[in-house]
């Protein structure tokens, strides 16, 4: 494929997510905190969009009020063209156990239930039927095989390493079959072996299709992405754009990454 038809390609592919001068205020601060504001934002259908900035820059913010987990106070936020500010509660909840896949930097499991279980929960929650929930459990048994996890699915959830937990949460989520995968700080709690093994997962992931969307401080995990923005409080202020994930280029891409991130005073 040719360079143009490849940027052809990548501005006519559908929008996976998408919002317009998206803004949160929290009332429950005296005076109320604009948190972020302005946001104009889409990804593409199979993009990979991380999310960098300081600490307290908005990015977790901007992040929940675009998967649903959270509801905008100004402008819109569409998931594959609907727009969820628009959505009552219990359409919300649909759309966040059955869109919406969610990795958090510390992965919350059920400590009553093995790994496997704790996998396949939210899949098996949103089946309707024998089939499609045998069918979740086919789904949730090959992401286990595939992310090397299979071997400690009857491992209770405190005899697993921290990244063999992040490995599962991706499982988990990606069970339910999300249109956009979100990620927050999936890596802040790993060391760097944990880290790289995390981020194969989440690249591997990417490869097959899948829209993500991470916020993150290191970068050599946005890197990975091939779209990074920088939040500078709460505004979208500047972003770098990347061609496909190369293993090779993953040095010249974080060096670049640290540049730009010195550059924006970081
Ligand atoms: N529920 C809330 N109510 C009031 N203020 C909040 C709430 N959640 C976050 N904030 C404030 O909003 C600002 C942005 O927080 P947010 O967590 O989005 O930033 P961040 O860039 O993700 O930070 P970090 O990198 O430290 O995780 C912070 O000042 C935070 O204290």
């Amino acid at each position: 494929m040719t360079g143009a038809t490849t940027a052809q390609a990548v501005t006519q592919a559908p929008t996976a997510l998408e919002c317009r001068d998206l803004a949160k205020t929290y009332y429950s601060t005296d005076p109320p905190s604009e948190v972020v504001s302005g946001i104009d934002l889409a990804v593409r259908r199979g993009g990979f969009l991380a999310v960098m900035g300081a600490s307290g820059s908005g990015k977790s913010t901007l992040l929940y009020n675009l998967s649903g987990m959270d509801r905008p106070t100004g402008g819109r936020a569409l998931l594959e063209g609907r727009d969820l500010t628009s959505l009552g509660d219990r359409e919300m909840s649909r759309v966040r156990l059955t869109r919406v896949g969610l990795v958090f930097q510390q992965a919350s499991f059920l400590r009553t239930l093995n790994v496997r279980d704790n996998i396949l929960l939210p899949a098996l929650k949103a089946a309707s039927g024998k089939r499609q929930a045998a069918e979740a459990a086919a789904r949730g048994d090959g992401l286990m095989e595939r992310f090397g996890i299979a071997h400690v699915g009857r491992h209770g959830i405190t005899q697993v390493s921290g990244g063999q937990l992040q490995r599962a949460s991706i499982c988990r989520s990606l069970a339910c079959e999300p249109s956009v995968l979100f990620a927050d700080e999936p890596t802040g709690a790993l060391n760097s072996s944990m880290t790289k093994e995390v981020m194969d997962a989440l690249t591997d992931v990417h490869a097959g299709g899948a829209t993500i969307v991470m916020v993150t401080h290191d970068p050599a995990c946005a890197a990975r992405a091939d779209r990074v923005v920088f939040l500078r409080d709460g505004r979208l202020v500047d972003s770098r754009e990347f061609g496909a994930w190369n293993e090779e280029e993953a040095g010249r891409r974080e060096d670049d990454l640290i540049t730009w991130l010195r550059e924006q005073g970081l």
